[in-house]
This record gives C-alpha cells, structure tokens and sequence, in this order.
C-alpha cells in the first residue's frame, strides 16, 4: 500500500522564520508561501530531492495545527506524508482493519493538487499518517 515518502512536515510558528533557516541556514531551496485556508495552513516546500519537507503554519482562528503549536510553542514535526496508488481503495482497506480516517473521510485536494486524507496518530505508532494519491 505505501508507496514513496512524499513530505515531512513540520509545524511552525512563524513560516517567514522557518523559511529564513531552511533558505539561509541550511541552504535549501525554499518554494513561495502557498496560502490553503481550506486546510487553515500556510505551507511552503523545500524540495531535497528524494522527498521535501512541508513547513506549515496556521491560517486562520480555526487552524487544525493550533492546537499542536500550543503544545509545542517551538514548532515540531507534524505529520508523514506517504503517496498511495488509489487512495481510496487505501482508506477502505485501512478503514476495515480499524483504523480512524480524520475528517468526513473524503480525500480532499492538498497542495499538490491531489487527493489527500489523514490517519489518527493513536492509530499510527503515535504519528499522524497523511496519505496523498500518486
Ligand atoms: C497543506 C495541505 C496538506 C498537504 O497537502 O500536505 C496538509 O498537510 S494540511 C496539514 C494540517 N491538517 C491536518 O493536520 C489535518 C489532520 N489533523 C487533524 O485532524 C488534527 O490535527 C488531529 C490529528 C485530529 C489532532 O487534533 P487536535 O486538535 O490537536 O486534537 P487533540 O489535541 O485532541 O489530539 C488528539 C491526540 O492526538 C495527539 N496529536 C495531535 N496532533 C498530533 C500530531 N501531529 N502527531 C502526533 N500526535 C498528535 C494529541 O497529542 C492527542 O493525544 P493525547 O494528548 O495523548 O490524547
Ligand atoms: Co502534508
């Protein structure tokens, strides 16, 4: 069912800053702010060849991440992002073995313009799981 490591996203406080590191201080290359407020995230992506890192930080008073960032004023990882084949023969399969599908459990466009759901970190070696469709 897995297929290749699409994102690593890290939660952040201040996406202007985080940028500046992973730009400045790391060297990396960093793409343009891209508002979604249908997810209540704004995110770039450092694109390190083999897979990118998703810095993300909340848009809008009803952000998903707020309340992670609460209890990680600093930032932290996030979320893994893993590219599934057929998405939602993925989320049945997953769904019929116990797992909880976040949300209405209708994969929804993410900011690759493809398909996404997340899996509940409880369900997840305590990791919250997001699936995008390749
Ligand atoms: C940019 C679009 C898209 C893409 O294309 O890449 C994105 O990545 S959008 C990213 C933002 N969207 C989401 O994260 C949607 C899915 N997330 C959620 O629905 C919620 O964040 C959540 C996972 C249900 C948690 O919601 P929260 O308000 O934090 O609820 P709780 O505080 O009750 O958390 C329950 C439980 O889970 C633990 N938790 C929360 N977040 C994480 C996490 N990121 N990783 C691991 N564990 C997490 C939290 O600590 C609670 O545990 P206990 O305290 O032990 O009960
Ligand atoms: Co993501």
């Amino acid at each position: 069912m897995l297929g290749r490591l699409n994102h690593i996203a890290i939660a952040v406080p201040d996406l202007e800053k985080a940028t500046a590191i992973y730009r400045d201080m790391l060297g990396a290359t960093v793409s343009d702010l891209q508002p979604l407020p249908e997810h209540g995230v704004t995110v770039v992506f450092v694109d390190v060849g083999n897979t990118k890192v998703e810095l993300l930080e909340p848009l809008g008073d009803s952000s998903p991440i707020a309340t992670f960032l609460e209890k990680n004023p600093a930032g932290g990882m996030h979320h893994v992002c893993h590219e599934v084949d057929d998405i939602v023969s993925a989320r049945d399969r997953l769904r019929a073995a116990g797992a909880r599908v976040l949300g209405d459990g209708e994969p929804r466009i993410g900011a690759h313009g493809k398909p996404v759901l997340f899996l509940h970190p409880k369900d997840f070696c305590g990791t919250l799981l997001e699936l995008e469709q390749a």
